[in-house]
């Protein structure tokens, strides 16, 4: 095992960076052997079986191609969930666990929320936030029939009750809410510029949808402002609006949130001191 992992580690290391290419090499490892980071270290000096061995060529190949090592697995992991993902699924990041987080930690002891999702992906907010709440309501969308059918299969997985629409959000509205009103509305939308694609490192702008990504240049808050506007008819009084954003948005989206009505908003840093989150109240009452 632990030869396989240095000439793993090794052939990497030839496009990726040493300590990233070690990372990869002992994800794939922990993956096909289904151990812990802890039991590969422990039984590093075991044997391999030879059908698991022989996987390893073409899992490097995709590898070296920069596919990241969740699509070429087929999993990522979300809140103590691994999640199926296909490259019609962005791959869950890290922030947006801290969201989740932060909105589990501002909701928490209140049962029964009804939480509106918008833009799902693999459906890590919406898995993540039925295992958070306590027998939360929740709705998710997205405009991808391919990511639903993941963020279905992964609901189904961790038998999470959440109900999944086919809804485009720039052009309608999720079905059947009627004059129900929500307590949350949460979104991570696409908000990368056209203009900043030649920035983006290969692994992201090869392989991960287009449509989760970007947004048109000359109108950067565009999901934002869709997403704020249903909230005004959607949200309760004192419901809560949550966006995982971009950094440089902080300002601007603040702006625009204060102008449509809401209040007692809070930018939130991530763990690199960026904000990247940002909370408004609809209507609070005073
Ligand atoms: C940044 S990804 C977020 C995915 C997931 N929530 C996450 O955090 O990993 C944005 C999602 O919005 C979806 N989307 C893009 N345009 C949309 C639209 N017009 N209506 C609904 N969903 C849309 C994409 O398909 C994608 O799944």
């Amino acid at each position: 095992m632990r030869q396989l992992t240095a000439d793993l580690t090794t052939a990497l290391a030839t496009v990726y960076p040493s300590s990233e290419a070690a990372a990869i090499a002992g994800v794939v490892l922990e993956h096909l052997l289904q151990l812990s980071p802890l039991q590969l270290r422990m039984q590093a000096n075991e044997a391999v079986a030879t059908s698991t061995v022989a996987q390893i060529p073409a899992l490097q190949a995709r590898l070296l191609r920069h596919e990241p090592v969740q699509y070429v697995l087929g999993v990522a992991w979300f809140a103590d969930m691994e999640l199926e993902v296909t490259p019609a699924t962005l791959i869950p990041r890290p922030e947006t666990e801290e969201l989740v987080r932060l909105i589990a930690a501002e909701q928490k002891g209140k049962p029964g929320l009804a939480v509106l999702d918008v833009g799902t992906g693999s459906g890590c907010i919406p898995l993540a936030l039925s295992k958070m709440l306590i027998d939360a309501r929740i709705i998710s969308v997205d405009i991808s029939a391919e990511a639903l059918a993941v963020a279905r299969r992964n609901a189904a997985r961790y038998q999470a009750p959440v109900t999944f629409q086919q809804v485009d959000i720039l052009r309608e509205e999720p079905h059947g809410l009627g004059m129900q009103s929500l307590d949350i509305v949460v979104s991570n939308p696409p908000y990368v510029l056209e203009l900043e694609r030649p920035l983006m490192r290969p692994n992201v702008l090869d392989y991960e949808p287009a449509t989760a990504l970007f947004v048109p240049d000359t109108d950067p808050l565009l999901f934002y402002r869709r997403i704020a506007e249903l909230g005004q008819k959607l949200l309760r009084p004192g419901g809560t609006l949550y966006f995982e954003i971009n950094e440089q948005y902080a300002t601007p989206l603040s702006d625009l949130l204060i102008t449509l009505g809401y209040n007692q908003i809070q930018v939130h840093q991530d763990l690199f001191g960026k904000e990247r989150m940002l909370r408004a109240d609809w209507r609070t009452i005073a």
